[in-house]
């Protein structure tokens, strides 16, 4: 098929991804000007799939020879498992649904061959992280860890998925066709290819594991007004091995989740904070990580990939936010999908 479109011009055969992607291709080597693609589409339209099809045409078309080792698109194709495993969710309409955005830059010397990648990403739904209802599911990497070998289940203090808050406010679990413990060696690997090291792989999943003990932890109401603590011998196990794989002092992310410290110009002064209010704030606190979590992988993936700064145009590949319309509308925050507003 990729064949087929190769040089054809616009409109002389039927529609398809290639024939945009060779369009794109074409005007940017004859006008010289970089050139870029806009997917859009409801949430499970297959944008993802399409943007996937569209770098491997390019990649096709301005890839270098197999010989040359891993290719700069080979490796932007490969990063796929990893950002999915972070960012991707089930939703209503989509097994594999993107909660983020997502602007892939192709880089092209004067030759018209690729020199480089780099791949921005754009307000990932950071409230799922500790809101999930029925029938969605968490991030798939979650789920992935607690379906992990019995060692790294251990290591992590994890086991099955319905003991964690985070995951247990819905009742979806398990996915039709989908072996999560196979993903998270297919993950583990990709990780391994676009350069992540083992040390870095377990700093990963401990914060993973991390995030899911820490929205295991409740509060009650400690012996001061309106302060809280945690409230029973649960709560400080899931604590305690939080701070562990944190690699934090217990007592003082016990602390930064009971108190808020305020700033004045002439002093610094530390209030407690109620049970309610400590929920909110450990919630906030693995929202923060997880995207911080994300960022940096995205960070990690554009390194090991390489961009080209001699580079003399780009075709930009964007895939949005599918449109969901609900019923309900959840209140916004600066960080939830805009597409779900
Ligand atoms: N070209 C295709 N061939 C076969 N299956 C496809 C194709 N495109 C999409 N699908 C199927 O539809 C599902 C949804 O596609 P995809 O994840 O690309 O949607 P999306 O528009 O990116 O959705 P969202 O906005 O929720 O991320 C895929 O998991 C796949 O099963």
């Amino acid at each position: 098929m990729m064949e087929q479109y190769k040089g054809a011009a616009f409109g002389e055969l039927s529609p398809h991804l290639f024939a945009v992607a060779d369009a794109s291709y074409r005007q940017m080597m004859n006008e010289g000007i970089s050139q870029s693609i806009l997917v859009s589409g409801e949430s499970g339209a297959g944008k993802t799939e399409s943007t996937k099809m569209l770098m491997r045409y390019l990649a096709y078309i301005g890839g270098r020879a197999a010989a040359e080792g891993r290719t700069v698109e080979q490796q932007v194709l490969e990063s796929n498992p990893v950002l999915e495993a972070f960012g991707n969710a089930k939703t209503v309409r989509n097994n594999n649904s993107s909660r983020f955005g997502k602007f892939v830059e192709i880089q092209f010397d004067r030759a018209g061959r690729i020199s480089g990648a780099a791949i921005r990403t754009y307000l990932l739904e950071r409230s799922r992280v500790c809101q999930v209802s029925n029938p969605e599911r968490n991030y798939h990497c979650f789920y992935m860890l607690c379906a992990a070998p019995p060692e790294d289940v251990e290591r992590y203090k994890l086991g099955n998925p319905r003991m964690f808050h985070y995951l247990n406010q819905s009742n979806c679990y398990e996915l039709d066709g989908v072996d999560d413990s196979k993903d998270y060696i297919t993950t583990r690997r990709a990780m391994d290819v676009v350069g992540i090291s083992p040390e870095e792989q377990d700093a990963i999943f401990r914060v993973v594991a991390a995030i899911l003990h820490l929205g295991n932890i409740e509060f009650s109401k400690g012996k001061e007004v309106d302060s809280s603590q945690p409230k029973d011998e649960k709560s400080f196990f899931h604590l305690r091995t939080a701070a562990e794989l944190f690699m934090c002092d217990a007592k003082a992310l016990e602390d930064s989740l009971c108190k808020r410290v305020i700033v004045t110009r002439d002093e610094m002064i530390t209030k407690s904070l109620d049970p309610d209010s400590a929920t909110l704030c450990r919630d906030a606190l693995a929202k923060i990580v997880y995207s911080r979590l994300f960022d940096w992988l995205v960070n990690k993936i554009n390194s090991s990939i390489g961009q080209d700064p001699e580079s003399k145009f780009l075709i930009g590949v964007l895939d949005i936010y599918g449109f969901e319309s609900f019923k309900t509308n959840r209140c916004l925050t600066a960080s939830s999908n805009s597409a779900s507003i």
